[in-house]
């Protein structure tokens, strides 16, 4: 049992190694995008699945409320948390159309879109990518796996290399707690990071 545990703190540990060595450029990139998105004005819509919803509403809490630093709230909505409009979507059209219709409702051009799936291919986060990308809303899609159709279907995607969900998901909070981290200083604080 303790050398099992000890694998599992090991893999999660190396995966957010592997991650970062290969993609620091691109994470990079997303902060900028978003962060220009907000000065702009415009918001973040972020949704998944799973354990990816909970990221979702996770990373709009620290948005919306505060993250490390004292600072205004920021424009965010998860679309993972109201069972109403989620079971009226999914009972009345199909349940691939729970982002999708909630993004057409909600998104603008200039908003961030910010699907998260493991497997990169969850039908619902795709569709929602695909029709924000459609109203000219950044799209941006954290994956694992080999990224699959939603990283060859967005502008910006972080890719966590591997197979197993709950290690792809540990690597993904990791990643969305740096971009709020980021996007407070480059926003509020610290001349070096603008
Ligand atoms: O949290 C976990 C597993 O750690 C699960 O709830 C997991 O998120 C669900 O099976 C999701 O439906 C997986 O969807 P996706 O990540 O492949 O898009
Ligand atoms: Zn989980």
């Amino acid at each position: 049992m303790e050398d099992h545990i000890i694998k599992i703190f090991k893999e999660s540990a190396q995966l957010k190694e592997i991650f970062l060595n290969e993609n620091l450029g691109r994470l990079v990139n997303v902060i900028e995008a978003i962060t220009g998105a907000l000065k702009a004005g415009n918001k973040i819509l972020i949704f998944g699945n799973g354990g990816s919803a909970a990221d979702a509403q996770h990373l709009a809490a620290e948005f919306i409320n505060r993250f490390v630093i004292e600072r205004p709230p920021l424009p965010a909505i998860a679309l993972s948390t109201d069972t109403s409009v989620i079971t009226s979507i999914g009972n009345d059209y199909d349940f691939s159309e729970i982002f999708s219709k909630q993004i057409r409702a909600l998104g603008q051009a200039g908003d961030v879109a910010w699907g998260i799936s493991t497997s990169g291919k969850s039908p619902n986060v795709l569709k929602g990518l695909e029709m924000a990308g459609k109203m000219g809303l950044i799209t941006v899609g954290l994956t694992g796996r080999d990224g699959g159709d939603i990283a060859r279907n967005v502008d910006y995607f972080l890719n966590v290399p591997s197979n197993s969900t709950p290690r792809i998901q540990e690597v993904h909070i990791a990643i969305g707690h740096v971009i709020c981290e980021m996007i407070d200083f480059k926003l509020f604080q610290r001349p070096e990071h603008k």
